[in-house]
This record gives structure tokens, sequence and C-alpha cells, in this order.
């Protein structure tokens, strides 16, 4: 296998250890996306595939080679960072092919390699212009053009996009989608978006203080998720905890007043307190029942309904826009039993 191979793989600043033996595999030509919240270790792990941090422990193989104490010139690894970092006195064309040209490229290749990554990331009228006078759109894809030209076995994106407005977020989400397409390169991308990872990932790394949480696909981590933390990070709006207790019928929710017959295989004995997960697009709204509805969101095609319980959980519900989601008083919810999922009210693993 020619991909990314992480063995073992450790790092520690001092005494403090922030990446704890991470084992991964990704293959040649995957789209992996490192996702997780705010130090959790994604760009600490991406850094070091660069060779731009130190590994401490371990072994990371690039295309069939182990680099794990290579300098980052010698790995066959392109990055673009989250600022583009573009020399600001050089035009787009000087700025694609600088790195070429630094080490010794005759001019007519580094013409045509700049002329092959223009012509794929549609930058050929911005060629001559200085980097002040793009969009941030455009100078992020001339960062892309700058990693493109060099050919790279591994594509590194360091949240690329966290810079740009909304609107242009999607849109280079889908040029990045179109990229992977055209050139085929394996690409690992550091976001804490889960959209991003669920709309450009083959393969989702979840990370959290420095383990992986979980490893799938988008749709599989959404549908199976290994545990609460996975099943909360994947989907948006996040699923719904509520606490609950196993029974001789399944499990008690007091938030919603409702005994859920949920069937799983290993069903924890009565008495035990378990937390049910349900999607806000699983549930529905109900005439009658205990719930407050405090904010509803118009979204257009749908509305969220934010509810309150009388023990202070908070649900959301995904509901069709209809024109007439009355939710004056309280309401109740309803779903069926085989959507909601279980999880371990300490160690938060699912029960299957
Ligand atoms: N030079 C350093 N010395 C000590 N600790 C560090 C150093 N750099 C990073 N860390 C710690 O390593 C952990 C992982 O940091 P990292 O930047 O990889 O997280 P991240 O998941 O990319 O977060 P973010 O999304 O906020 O960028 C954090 O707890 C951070 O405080």
């Amino acid at each position: 296998m020619h991909g990314v191979t992480l063995t073992d793989v450790i790092k520690k600043y001092g005494e403090t250890q922030v990446i704890h033996g991470v084992d991964l595999e990704i293959a040649n030509g995957e789209f992996c996306v490192f996702v997780g919240p705010s130090g959790c270790g994604k760009s600490t792990l991406l850094r070091m595939i660069a060779g731009l941090e130190e590994t401490t422990g371990g072994r990371i193989d690039i295309a069939g080679t182990d680099v794990t104490h290579e300098d980052p010139a010698e790995r066959g690894v392109a990055m673009v960072f989250q600022t583009y970092a573009l020399y600001p006195h050089m035009t787009v064309e000087e700025n694609m092919g600088f790195g070429l040209k630094m080490n010794g490229h005759p001019k007519a290749e580094i013409k045509a390699k700049v002329a092959e990554a223009s012509r794929i990331l549609k930058l050929d009228e911005y060629l001559s212009r200085k980097p002040k006078a793009l969009s941030g759109g455009q100078r992020q894809r001339v960062a892309i053009g700058r990693a493109i030209v060099r050919d790279p076995d591994v594509f590194l994106f360091d949240e690329p996009l966290s810079n740009l407005d909304a609107e242009l977020r999607v849109e280079m989400r889908v040029e990045i989608a179109q990229l992977h397409k055209t050139i085929g390169a394996t690409m690992i991308y550091v976001t804490h978006d889960q959209v991003e990872a669920m709309t450009l990932a083959d393969k989702i790394v979840v990370l959290r203080k420095g383990y992986i949480e979980q490893v799938g696909s988008p749709l599989h981590l959404y549908d199976d998720p290994d545990n609460k933390f996975v099943a909360g990070f994947i989907g948006s709006p996040a699923m719904n905890f509520l606490n609950g207790t196993v029974t001789n019928a399944g499990v008690h929710v007091p938030a919603i007043d409702q005994t859920i017959p949920v069937t799983v295989a290993a069903m924890p004995a009565e008495g035990t307190p378990v937390t049910l997960g349900v999607r806000p697009q699983d549930m529905e709204i109900t005439a009658v029942g205990p719930l407050t509805c405090d904010i509803t969101e118009h979204l257009g095609g749908v509305s969220y309904l934010y509810l309150d319980a009388a023990t202070g959980e908070r649900l959301v519900v995904e509901a069709r826009e209809s024109g007439r989601n009355d939710t004056s008083g309280t309401v109740g919810v309803t779903f069926d039993p085989a959507c909601a999922m279980l999880f371990d009210a300490t160690s938060e693993a699912r029960i299957r």
C-alpha cells in the first residue's frame, strides 16, 4: 500500500504528551479528514506527517518509505495552510513557481507545471496579478497551486478554509473536492467543521485529547458511532442525549416522560442508568407532552425547535417547514425506537 501509515505515533512537548500512540492507515488516493474539538491534536498530527514537528515515538511511512526522521522536503508532501503565506511582491505565476525555482528546476518545466496548476484551479486570468489584487478564495487557490506544482504524493491541508466567509467556504469546499477527483492524490485535511468533514472525506478520523475515537466513512460514523462523543460530534444539529434508566419494558426517559422499547443485544440490568441518543431528524413533535418550546428557528425548508424539559435537559427537533409549526404551550416528541442509540452513562461507550 502506498498511502500514509502511522504506527504507534507519539508526540510529547517536554513532559506533556499530546498524541498518545496513534495507529492509522490512509490508502493511496484517499481523502482523509482529521476532525475534533480545539486542542485534540489534529494540527500536531498533520504537522508530524509533514515533518514540521518532530515525532517523539512510533513510525510514519509515506508511499512505502519510513520518513519518521526525514526533513519535510524529503517526504513527498506539500502543505496548504490556513494563512496563505503568499509573497506579496510576486505575481500569482511567480508565487506558484517559486518553490520549483528555488530547487533549480528548468524554466520551461516550471512554466508548464504552473500552467497546468493554473488550468486546474482556473487561475489563468490572474497569473500576472499580485496577491493583494485577489480575493481570499483566489489567494487560497494560489496557495493550493503552489502545492500542486510540486507534484506531491500527499497533500496536507491545515484548516485551509477557516479564513474565508461562509459562502466562499462552501464554494472552495466544492473546488477542493473537484481537485481531489481530478488529480486523485492522497489528501489529509484538518478541520474542526464537521460539515466539511462529512462532505469531503472518504475517511474521517475523529480525534479527542490525542487519541483516535473512531475511524470510518462519513455515513458509517453517522449511522454507527462507537461512543457518545462521536455520535454527538458527527451530525448537525447534534444528536439529542437524554438520561434514562433501564426497565423491564425498555428505557425510561424522565425528560419526555416515556418508556422507550429500545432493543439492544447487550441490554444492561434493570435500574442501570444509561444515555439515550436520538437525532433531531428522527424526532417528531406531538401535540401533548411535557416539553416547553423555547425557540424555533425557521430555515426555509426545515425548522429547528428547541425544547426544554422539566429535568433541565434540552432537545432539538428538526421539523419540515409547514408554516404552521404552532409551538405555543407544551408539546411532546415521538420517534421510532429503532432510531434510538444507547450509551453507557459513565464510560459513554455505545451499548449495542
Ligand atoms: N509547542 C507546544 N508546547 C506544548 N504544548 C503544545 C504545543 N503545541 C501544541 N500543544 C498542545 O498540544 C495539544 C494539541 O494541539 P493542536 O494544535 O494539535 O490541536 P488542534 O486539534 O489542532 O486544535 P485547534 O483546532 O485549536 O487548532 C493542545 O493541547 C496544545 O495545547
